[in-house]
């Protein structure tokens, strides 16, 4: 098997999981995978499909300027660039971007503070942090439409080999070194969300049953 079928069927496994959990509603989210450094090449969805269906026509290789490599009727992601932003200034081997209604959710809550910080809770390990006060801060970034503004400003918060960046009203983009490291920081991220947007609505039932009860 060749580097770029390893690769692929490494990154068809992460979008069928993805696609189980329904985080990729209306043909949101794009994967990349990095095949080779040099010269750069990664395997990325094509755009506009529908991510919970599998094809030998969902991944497509591109250069290290998001290029397609080849001749080919596909159209890499219309995110490309942010994955290329990843592949050119860390070390990371994959890259997962998704929409679900939790990371909107939070990136509207705290989308005017700029980003979301994370402590004391167990699953922060999966991001790689394990001293017992680790934080997690996930900045979060405005929605330009224009994709090489929105990389420009993403790609400022791409420092580590692994990290997340939340797109407000869009969705997260996380990266690691390899596909598992990936997606264990997303399904981190995504635990981490969900859990403060429930404590948030039982906090509030519980201090509106408190006015009530006029205590
Ligand atoms: C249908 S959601 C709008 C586009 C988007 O944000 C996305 O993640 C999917 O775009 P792609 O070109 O990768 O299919
Ligand atoms: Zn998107």
């Amino acid at each position: 098997m060749s580097l770029k079928d390893t690769r692929w069927e490494e990154l068809a496994d992460i979008k069928r999981v993805l696609a189980r959990r329904d985080w990729f509603p209306g043909t949101s989210g794009n994967l990349a995978i990095k095949v080779d450094d040099q010269p750069l090449s990664f395997l990325v969805t094509a755009s506009g499909k529908d991510k919970t269906k599998e094809t030998n026509e969902d991944f497509l290789l591109v250069d290290g300027q998001g290029k397609p490599v080849g001749d080919t009727h596909l159209k890499p992601s219309d995110e490309t660039l942010l994955h290329k932003e990843i592949y050119n200034k860390t070390n990371a081997g994959c890259s997962l971007h998704v929409h679900t209604v939790d990371n909107n959710v939070i990136s509207e809550l705290y989308g005017d503070k700029g980003s979301i910080t994370f402590k004391g809770q167990e699953i922060i390990k999966a991001c790689g942090l394990w001293e017992e006060d680790a934080e997690l801060t996930i900045p979060i970034i405005y929605n330009h439409a224009h994709i090489p503004t929105l990389a420009t400003e993403f790609g400022e918060f791409v420092k580590e080999d692994a990290g997340a960046v939340l797109i407000r009203n869009h969705g997260i983009t996380v990266w690691g070194r390899t596909a598992l490291e990936a997606k264990k920081y997303l399904e981190a991220c995504e635990f981490l969300f969900s859990y403060h947007l429930k404590l948030l609505s039982f906090k509030a039932i519980k201090n509106n049953l408190s006015r009530i009860n006029g205590q």
